[in-house]
């Protein structure tokens, strides 16, 4: 194994994953990836689909810098300034309850020391975007959860990091909600063209707002197969009718079956 390393890749792909591996070293040790290589492409919307424990969280917490590969080399391309180049977007939410929807969605540039009027009026924007004008007063407590959710992918997009790492963003929403924050979000990305890296256990989801889906292997992950998405943009949840939709989820999901049974066996 090459020793792990991260550098700038001199390229037009936001990051280049190269041969990277991850060995969660403790009382039992865990191979959590296994000689990954996959390319993201600046501006695009990936997503990653794989049986629970395969390494996707993993994955995406080394391309966000907040793990280090065991093995192999995470090229980032993102430009560097004040802001960090990856925001995160979790299932929970990650709301401060003692801040307003105001402070907390303008978290992310106060802790890269943006003047107080910069950062609020950026804020201020992104609440309207996520549809949460009105709100900028209130506190986490005091909205449901699919508004909770909505500061999270706010205070994302005010950041103001090029790239954007979701991890089941929408998991723990009703199906309603969960379908108005899906056709919310590929709205966003499409007028802003961040490069996306979601999570998802969902394949509508991934066939909803991805330009590509990688298919990920039982643990140790590994890329079983990568998938283009060939709809067009803008997207809304009406490519659920089109029959290439059906014939692609099937498909995933044969690819998918094998591996969950797979990981199922090991659990
Ligand atoms: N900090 C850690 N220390 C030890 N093992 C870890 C650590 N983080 C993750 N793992 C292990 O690595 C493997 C991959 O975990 P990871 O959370 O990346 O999977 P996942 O595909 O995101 O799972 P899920 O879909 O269930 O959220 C799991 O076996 C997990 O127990």
């Amino acid at each position: 194994m090459t020793p792990a390393s991260t550098t700038a890749a001199p390229s037009t792909d936001a990051f280049v994953v190269d041969d990277v591996s991850k060995i969660f070293v403790g009382k039992n040790q865990v191979q959590a990836l296994a000689n990954i290589d996959l390319r993201f492409r600046a501006g695009s919307f990936t997503c990653i689909v794989g049986p629970s424990g395969c390494g996707k969280s993993t994955l995406l917490r080394i391309l966000g810098e907040l793990e280090t590969a065991t093995a192999g080399h995470v090229h980032n391309n993102l430009p560097e300034s004040r802001v960090p180049r990856s925001a995160f977007v979790f299932q929970d939410h990650g709301a401060l309850p003692w801040f307003t929807v105001l402070q907390n969605v303008a978290f992310g540039e106060h802790m890269a020391s943006v003047g107080k009027r910069e950062r609020e009026e950026h804020a201020r924007h992104w609440i309207s975007e996520v549809g949460l004008a009105g709100f900028e007063q209130a506190y986490p407590h005091q909205l449901s959860g699919g508004m909770r959710q909505r500061i999270a992918i706010a205070r994302a997009f005010a950041t103001g990091s090029p790239s954007l790492l979701m991890d089941e963003p929408l998991g723990a929403l009703d199906a309603q909600t969960r379908i108005l924050m899906q056709e919310q979000l590929v709205e966003l990305w499409e007028a802003e063209r961040k490069t996306v890296v979601l999570v998802t256990h969902s394949i509508e989801e991934a066939l909803l707002l991805g330009d590509r889906i990688v298919v990920m292997s039982a643990r140790p992950g590994r890329v079983k197969e990568t998938i283009e998405v060939p709809f067009g943009r803008p997207r809304t949840v009406d490519i659920e009718t089109d029959p290439e939709f059906t014939r692609m989820k099937q498909d995933i999901w044969e690819s998918l079956r094998d591996e969950v049974q797979a990981s199922l066996r090991f659990s």
